[in-house]
């Protein structure tokens, strides 16, 4: 199949050369591609081909001549998505990329349309897009001139109700007497009626925005409705299970029940419906586009017989389902692999030895790529311990839909306030710091600062202590960076003999930063995850200077990979993508279900878990392996973990739990049982054993920390960078390499000449005198 890029009015011919397109589909699928007049629903499990499906309908409609690549409207769920659908459909039929516009997400393609027509909702073509932070400084604005108590409503959680009113399309107008707000009576719809006006007035909208805008258009101006029906002559939808309200009325606008509308979609799959998704819009289909052509697609052409034997065990438990069968042809292949830990670092090194190990390949497999493995976690913050670990091995790691761990914004703001503490001379990270949490310190006055710095050839910190003497400042200005100087002090002061995770600990809870997380309703509390999960890392150093050696370190190396590399993600953004090797990590109660789905949501959002889950598993095409650990670090405390009950609903027959330590085999055969915790005993002492604690939420308690983290069983010491004072031509070894002769140093990086693997640039943290 040739892949050279044809011009338009040459498709029809292209694909006269290319009769291939339904080589190998299954009739099911052949079916749903031809089917291209009228409505279709495409429900069918994971990997069945329904991504495929689309693309090759795509290609098939061009190839046909039907309709030219830009009278095609396909929505994915992601940008990553559109660009491997339009490539794949490339593949397919050469077409032009660029032809394909309207190939995108639901946001992509309403705002192209809200351009075009802006003026019809009292926006200019050139309105601005706001993101989260303009959303709520706004909010903020409104609030104050409304004199509201915003201890009591904060802007952000204010925010987060206005986001769900509008991913159910709801105007001002249609929300009924204020409900879904914290406000009483209708004064939540009045504020929202103000963020609205004042958004005009901006000539910005919110991301929100952008669908209820093109409702608005749509539903007020038939002719515009109609161009765009003459326009669009195919609609066609990926993980249409995961569309909320808005979108499904946006689709419904766009494409009348007469209309060419193939959606396909897995109700086992929908992970959003804490984000306004609703499963319901499936059933709904049948209904609003009468006559529709329902396609089931059953077989697998992802997975071995086990991964998928596990992953439908495991969704049987739910009660929400439509219900469908799946099957496959390919026999054989590895059981799903359930491996106990002793606690989070152990797991990490199980999985990146364990990639390793399938990267060099034995007698009876042949070597994996590093972009055939992927690691999927349930939260962000477990990534931390997987990334150091690929560092420290050096394996090359992708991180796919969003910052790498310690890039993460709020990681960044937690460091630069202990770079301060560590030396107070330290602009950059005063810059970053000054304002964050906000204490009224505007850009003037931080300028003025620098300006000082400058002049005197001080440091920010000692022109802020200079100015503070002076007169120079207005008191708006001077009351807050004087506020902000005696909590500082205090910190310093306390850093002489505070531990640093409990230092950190407490200037986050004293500057308020906690506060500023919690208020945030949308990421807060992963945000304030991945803050533990730092502290917690921070307790394996000695004191503040190593872990911020460690840390720039790590994050100086993290940065080269090529493309082949190991890919590590959420379970959230590894939705539609499959991998030879996918590593499932802290199946544990708490972690995965989360706690908050198991606090707040009831059943319905346990049930969203086990899809989530269920998504993991069917992920995986060769090897799936799920580990938990019987330790973890959570708030800052030593924690007894508990497999997650998803672990236990995995059929024992497609699955083989295996363990260093020995303990799988108890417990394991009953169903019934948990993991038998008593399995864990043998391997340590009384003394060692870590104090546990059931308070998770009381941030004090974290104070009374042991000092020293208890040392897990066979598992080596927690790598300690410091200075170590290398020469040139020193025996050494490492972890990795083994051994070898220092031939260069470049501060902190060694080049090593090793005996067995030759010249290797490595941390010298992670070498030993030989
Ligand atoms: N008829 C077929 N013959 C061979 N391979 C196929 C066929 N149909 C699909 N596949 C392959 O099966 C895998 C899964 O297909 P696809 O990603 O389209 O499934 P899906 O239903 O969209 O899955 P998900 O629900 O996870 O999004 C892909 O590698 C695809 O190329
Ligand atoms: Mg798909």
């Amino acid at each position: 199949m040739t892949t050279s890029p044809p011009n338009v009015q040459s498709i029809s011919q292209m694909a006269a050369a290319h009769p291939d397109f339904f080589t190998g589909l299954n009739p099911e699928q052949e079916a749903a591609v031809r089917t291209v007049q009228g409505p279709v629903l495409v429900l069918a499990g994971a990997g069945t081909g329904k991504t495929r499906v689309l693309t090759t309908r795509i290609a098939h409609i061009l190839a046909q001549g039907l309709a030219r690549p830009w009278e095609i409207l396909c929505v994915t769920f992601t940008n990553k998505a559109a660009r491997e659908m339009r490539e794949r459909a490339q593949k397919l039929i050469g077409a032009s990329a660029e032809g394909l516009q309207n190939l995108g997400t639901f946001h992509s393609i309403a705002a192209q349309i809200l351009r075009r027509h802006a003026e019809l909702v009292g926006l200019k073509s050139s309105f601005n897009i706001l993101d989260d932070d303009d959303q709520v400084r706004l909010l903020k604005a409104i609030f104050e001139q409304e004199n509201i108590d915003q201890k009591r409503y904060t802007p952000k959680s204010f925010a987060w109700h206005i986001d769900q009113w509008k991913n159910k399309g709801l105007t001002p107008d249609k929300v009924k007497g204020g409900e879904g707000s914290e406000f009483a009576g209708n004064r939540g719809v009045k504020l929202y009626q103000m963020y609205q006006d004042r958004l005009r007035i901006l000539n910005a909208c919110d991301f929100g925005d952008l669908l209820l805008h093109n409702l608005d258009i749509l539903t007020r101006h038939p002719d515009i409705l109609e161009t765009y029906h003459r326009k669009f002559k195919y609609v066609l939808v990926d993980e249409y299970q995961d569309t909320n309200v808005a979108q499904y009325l946006w689709l419904r606008l766009l494409t009348p029940a007469s209309r060419n509308l193939c959606c396909v979609g897995d109700d086992d799959q929908s992970i959003y419906g804490w984000r306004g998704a609703e499963v319901d819009n499936i059933l709904k289909f049948e209904r609003d586009y009468p006559g529709a052509k329902v396609i089931r697609l059953e077989r697998n052409y992802r997975s071995t017989r086990h991964i998928l034997a596990a992953a439908a065990g495991l969704i049987k438990a739910n009660t929400a389902r439509l219900g469908k069968t799946l099957f496959t042809d390919q026999e054989g292949g590895e059981k799903v692999q359930v491996q106990g830990l002793w606690d989070g670092a152990a797991e990490a090194q199980f999985v990146a030895e364990d990639m390793e190990r399938l990267h060099k390949g034995t007698r009876d497999a042949n070597p994996r790529k590093w972009s055939d493995m992927a690691v999927l976690v349930r939260a962000s913050f477990q990534m931390r311990a997987f990334e150091e670990r690929f560092v420290m091995l050096q394996i090359p790691y992708t991180v796919v839909g969003g910052p790498r761990f310690f890039e993460r914004a709020e990681i960044r703001d937690a460091i630069a306030y202990l770079r301060l503490i560590q030396s107070p001379d330290d602009d950059l990270a005063f810059e970053r710091i000054i304002n964050v949490p906000k204490r009224g310190i505007g850009d003037a006055t931080v300028q003025k600062l620098l300006q000082q710095a400058r002049l005197a050839g001080v440091s920010v910190m000692t022109a802020v202590r200079d100015l503070i003497q002076t007169d120079e400042l207005p008191a708006r200005a001077k009351t807050p960076l004087v506020g902000f100087m005696r909590d500082f002090t205090r910190w310093l002061d306390l850093s002489k003999d505070m531990q640093a995770n409990v230092l950190l600990d407490t200037i986050l809870t004293d500057s308020g930063y906690y506060d500023m997380q919690r208020a945030d309703k949308t990421s807060g509390q992963t945000r304030l995850d991945n803050l533990k999960e730092l502290g917690d890392s921070m307790a394996a150093f000695d004191d503040l200077s190593a872990f911020l050696e460690h840390v720039s370190l790590v994050m100086d190396l993290e940065r080269d990979n090529g493309g082949d590399s190991v890919r590590l993600m959420t379970l959230h953004a590894a939705k539609g993508l499959e991998f030879p090797v996918v590593y499932l990590p802290g199946w544990e109660e708490g972690i995965f279900p989360s706690q908050r789905s198991m606090d707040e949501g009831g059943l319905k959002s346990l049930e969203e878990e086990r899809r989530l889950a269920y998504v993991g598993i069917t992920r995986a095409r060769e090897q799936a392996r799920i580990s938990f650990v019987a330790n973890r670090q959570v708030y800052g405390r030593w924690t007894n973990q508990i497999p997650s009950r998803f672990v236990d609903e995995l059929p024992i027959d497609n699955v083989e739990a295996t363990s260093q330590t020995g303990y799988a085999s108890q417990g394991w055969q009953s169903q019934q049982s948990r993991w038998d915790r008593a399995g864990y005993e043998p391997n340590y002492t009384k003394k060692e054993k870590p104090a546990y604690g059931g308070d998770l939420a009381g941030v004090d308690m974290s104070r009374l920390e042991p000092k020293a983290r208890p040392t897990p069983h066979r598992q080596p010491a927690p790598a300690k960078p410091s200075a170590k004072n290398f020469k040139l031509g020193e025996r050494v070894f490492h972890m990795k390499f083994g051994y070898g002769l220092i031939v260069e140093i470049e501060g902190n990086k060694l080049i090593v000449n090793f005996e067995t693997s030759g010249d290797k640039k490595v941390i010298d943290s992670f070498v030993e005198r030989a």
